[in-house]
């Protein structure tokens, strides 16, 4: 039997609405990363980890990472959710290169989803680095600006929910292999 695990971080709530939507399609036991250790994810075939984007990092990622010399002869699937759109190969690269060995990036299978962003819900810290990405952005010239610039200027201090249950059909149907 293929036992499958999701383990998730998430700061404002994306990624675990993500992760119990593959928790359910897949029946598969979830939990939140700080309630897994090694032993616990020994237990499975599968692991899905899920965390949320910040600053390229992948939250919650090390236990996965710190792990993954016991870990490699399983299943692993990691999703990143972030507000960057995600049909651009070349946002997503850098991000893996950052946050994987070239052992672990040719052996884990990666997805990328879109979260969503309520300011007013940010922390201070969180608030302020948000504030210097605008100002950084602000003084780009326009034909320098990315979709996913425009669409941060267009969206800055507001409330946007790009979570999307249909988006999840790739992850679901690797799942199924
Ligand atoms: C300080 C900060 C940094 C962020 N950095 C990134 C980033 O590098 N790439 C990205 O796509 N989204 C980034 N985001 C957006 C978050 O990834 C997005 O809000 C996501 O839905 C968070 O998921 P969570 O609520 O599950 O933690 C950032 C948000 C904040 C507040």
């Amino acid at each position: 039997m293929n036992k499958i695990v999701v383990v998730y971080k998430s700061k404002y709530g994306s990624t675990k609405k993500y992760a119990q939507w593959i928790a359910e399609e897949s029946k598969a036991d979830l939990f939140e990363h700080s309630q897994v250790d090694i032993k616990k994810l020994m237990e499975y075939d599968t692991i899905v980890y899920g965390g949320g984007l910040y600053v390229s990092g992948i939250a919650g990622i090390s236990v996965i990472t710190k792990n993954y010399k016991a870990l490699k002869d399983k299943r692993i699937i990691v999703f990143t959710v972030g507000l960057a759109s995600t049909d651009r190969k070349e946002v997503f690269s850098p991000i893996i290169e950052k946050n994987f060995s070239k052992e672990m990036s040719d052996s884990i299978k990666f997805f990328h989803l879109r979260g969503g962003i309520d300011y007013k819900k940010l922390g201070f810290i969180h608030k302020s680095m948000m504030a210097m990405l605008k100002t950084v952005i602000s003084k780009k010239d326009s034909q320098e600006l990315s979709d996913d610039d425009r669409e941060l200027l267009a969206t800055y201090g507001k409330k946007v929910d790009f979570t999307d249950k249909s988006t999840l059909k790739p992850l679901l149907l690797f799942l199924e292999k």
